[in-house]
């Protein structure tokens, strides 16, 4: 008879239901990578009473957590339920009682990651969690063990299926904000509170994590810059089009000797950059490596199947480790101490839009500015609003440090000819 792998979920909603659908329908080609035959047994939800049409017997179902995590016969947890204290408490439960654990979990990896990683290590188990960033993108992998011979300098990443998605309809069919952000929620792209999608949050969870691995380095999301898409408008977008550049939510990671930034924020990226094109629910992380040079690894960032698949693969890898008696090696310990660049350390380019009084001496004056604050203009564009009696002003700046640049934004929101400073990008991935 078959031996028979068993597997409890944690979470049965967008993800959890796809990781039983790719189970079953791609069950043949598991069986033969792993030498067993992979079945769901128990699976954790929150109500009993939904209808989950004929996708699992009710017998399979529990509420109570005991009964996943203390099966003897369950090898394998799958967290997919998300939120925060519950589910790490699960995960290490599950560890320390000898289970490997697979996690789609960026919240509880980006600040619990290195607690559960030495548990597991303890306990000679697996703990992968490569859905958790960029959803079906194999990236973790990529960067652990593809470029493992590589010393990583930078990554750019659209690691957010939402608000991704929420930009590229503003962007390119003209859409209302909040209309897209309720699509997203009911694709299925969304966190259950989405406030952690369009704040940011759940990107900067996600390149800490990248962080983390790329440059050997334990980054905290304390160390994350970060700022989200909420305040960015449709004009932004218009005049970011018009002076060549993207609008992306773009989480980045860089290095330069032994120091890092880690940040999160709408970014104006340059037409021709890959990630330019990147749009809807896709991600996309480019990585540079001062070997290979640039890379960039492109696909579906959220959703059912794409992130079941990711999490899937974990269950292959966890069970052929198993097979071959190697679990409990997944905790790579970082290789260097941690080193954050200064404000006078982090160099872009910036677009800023203001509105002006539209009156002689009005560029002389923000131009002195400009210069006393060492910044440099690359491109501007001016554009008569109220019957001219405003000017709208839109400019992007040569690379200027982020200290000379935050001094530069203080004293043209006190500078008499300027009305308002309406909004401020990073703009990044110039092509050389
Ligand atoms: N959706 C996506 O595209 C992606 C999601 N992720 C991550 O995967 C995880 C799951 O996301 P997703 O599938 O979208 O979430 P859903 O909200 O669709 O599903 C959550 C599931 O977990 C169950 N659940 C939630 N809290 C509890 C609890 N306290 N006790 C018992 N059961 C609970 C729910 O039960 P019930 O069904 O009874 O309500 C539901 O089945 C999250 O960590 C998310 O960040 C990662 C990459 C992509
Ligand atoms: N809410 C997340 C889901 C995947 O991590 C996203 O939109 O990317
Ligand atoms: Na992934």
């Amino acid at each position: 008879m078959a031996q028979v792998m068993n597997v409890g979920l944690l979470g049965f909603g967008t993800v959890g239901t796809g990781v039983l659908e790719i189970i079953e329908q791609h069950q043949d080609k598991l069986s033969h990578q792993i030498g067993a035959e992979v079945r769901v047994k128990k699976i954790l939800v929150n109500d009993l009473e939904k209808d989950r049409g004929n996708l699992v017997k009710p017998e399979q179902l529990t509420k109570n957590a005991s009964e996943v995590l203390e099966d003897d016969e369950i090898d394998v947890i799958v967290e997919v339920m998300g939120g925060i204290e519950e589910a790490r408490n699960y995960m290490k439960q599950a560890l320390l009682n000898g289970k490997h654990v697979i996690t789609a979990n960026k919240d509880v990896m980006a600040l619990y990651g290195s607690e559960l990683l030495q548990i597991a290590n303890e306990k000679n188990c697996d703990l992968f969690y490569e859905a958790s960033v960029a959803g079906g993108i194999p990236i973790l992998r990529t960067i652990v063990e593809g470029l493992a011979s590589d010393r990583i300098t930078k990554m750019m990443g659209i690691v957010n299926g939402t608000t991704n998605y929420i930009l590229t309809q503003m962007t390119k069919e003209g859409r209302l904000f909040d209309d897209v952000l309720k699509e997203a929620q009911a694709l299925g792209y969304a966190e259950a509170d989405p406030t952690a999608d369009v704040e940011g949050l759940d990107a900067a969870r996600k390149i800490a994590i990248l962080g983390t691995l790329g440059f050997s380095m334990r980054l905290d999301l304390d160390d994350v810059s970060v700022k989200g898409i909420t305040d960015v408008t449709s004009q932004d977008l218009k005049y970011g089009d018009q002076l060549g550049y993207t609008m992306k939510l773009v989480g980045i990671a860089n290095r330069t000797g032994d120091k890092v930034e880690v940040s999160v924020q709408p970014t104006l990226v340059p037409h021709e950059h890959p990630l330019a094109s990147v749009d809807d629910e896709f991600n996309a992380v480019y990585v540079y490596g001062e070997a290979v040079g640039e890379t960039m690894f492109y696909g579906p960032g959220a959703g059912k199947l794409p992130t079941a698949t990711a999490v899937v693969s974990d269950l292959v890898e966890v069970l052929k480790n198993k097979r071959l008696g190697v679990s409990g090696n997944s905790a790579v310990i970082p290789q260097h101490e941690k080193k954050l660049k200064t404000d006078e350390e982090i160099h872009s380019k910036y677009f800023l839009r203001l509105h002006a009084k539209d009156l002689p001496g009005t560029f002389a004056a923000l131009t002195a500015l400009f210069h006393e604050n060492n910044v440099s203009l690359e491109k501007i564009l001016q554009v008569p609003l109220n019957e001219g009696k405003l000017a709208e002003i839109i400019l992007v700046t040569h690379e200027v440090s982020k200290k000379d640049y935050d001094i530069l934004l203080k004293r043209l929101e006190e500078e008499e000819v300027v009305i308002e400073v309406k909004s401020s990008y990073r703009t990044e991935g110039e092509m050389k």
